[in-house]
């Protein structure tokens, strides 16, 4: 049960040939349990606002806090599920589940019963025993992101985590994750390319400026917790779809 706060955050990249402003006093609240969907442009800032809220990276200036407590490194409180897939090969599926609470000295019967509950909620029960080379690449996402859960995070940071799948396999990732984040709500906070999985999952949909980043718009998503794919017929689905797609034109082409 989290709230994160970015307050004033910026971020300098500084080599000795090139110096990259990628976030320039950007400030956001996302509120406990609430799913923030981050779209922008290409090479805006989005994946450095992810590291820093992770702790992988720390703000040139400005702080970000979670419940008032700065971020100062990586922590437990924290899962973060790349684009890339990151199962281990040599561990089974229910081990790969298992690993973060393994790390945590979970008790044997507390990950048997985490495996067994994320397993069954992305629908990979019957693969508990496959290695990731058996899986498509669908379902080592599932496998991702049943152990981002498992080790009971209490934010959740993904990176295009379904950038990679084709579009059929994608939409059934947005039911599986609509499906574990109501079973177990947490703060999420969503990059994407997708403005259509923004909508989908988003609760807000927070609309990036050009390099550097900051915060263009923020969108309110005003349908509930229990949406179907059909729901991407609703003409105001579609309406909100269309002032987003503007949005990010004209950030686009005022950076042009
Ligand atoms: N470690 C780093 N060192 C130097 N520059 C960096 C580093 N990480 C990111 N950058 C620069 O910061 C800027 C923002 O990069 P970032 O990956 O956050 O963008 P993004 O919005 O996630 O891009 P995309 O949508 O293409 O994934 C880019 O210009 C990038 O080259």
């Amino acid at each position: 049960m989290t709230q994160i706060t970015l307050e004033s955050v910026s971020k300098v990249f500084a080599t000795a040939r090139k110096r990259t402003v990628a976030l320039n006093e950007t400030s956001l609240t996302i509120d406990d349990c609430e799913t923030v969907c981050v779209v922008g442009p290409s090479g805006c800032g989005k994946t450095t606002m992810l590291n820093l809220i992770a702790g992988f990276i720390q703000p040139t200036d400005g702080s970000i806090s979670l419940d008032g407590r700065e971020v100062t490194g990586p922590a437990a409180d924290r899962a973060v599920v790349f684009q890339a897939d990151a199962v281990f090969p040599w561990l089974t599926v229910a081990d790969n589940v298992a690993f973060g609470l393994r790390m945590q000295r979970a008790s044997r019967t507390e990950r048997a019963e985490r495996v067994e509950r994320f397993l069954d909620l992305v629908g990979l029960t019957d693969f508990a025993k496959a290695y990731p080379k058996e899986l498509s690449g669908g379902m080592r996402k599932r496998v991702d992101l049943a152990r981002a859960y498992a080790s009971g995070p209490e934010v959740l940071l993904l990176d295009e985590p379904f950038g990679a799948l084709d579009l059929f396999t994608k939409e059934n990732m947005w039911t599986a994750l609509a499906r574990v984040a109501a079973a177990e709500p947490k703060t999420i906070v969503f990059v994407t390319h997708d403005i259509e999985e923004a909508l989908f999952l988003g609760d807000r949909v927070i609309v990036m400026t050009p390099r550097p980043a900051r915060v263009h718009s923020v969108i309110e998503v005003p349908f509930g917790p229990d949406r179907t794919l059909d729901l991407r017929a609703d003409p105001k689905f579609q309406a909100l779809r269309i002032d987003i797609a503007h949005s990010l034109r004209e950030v686009h082409d005022g950076a042009a």
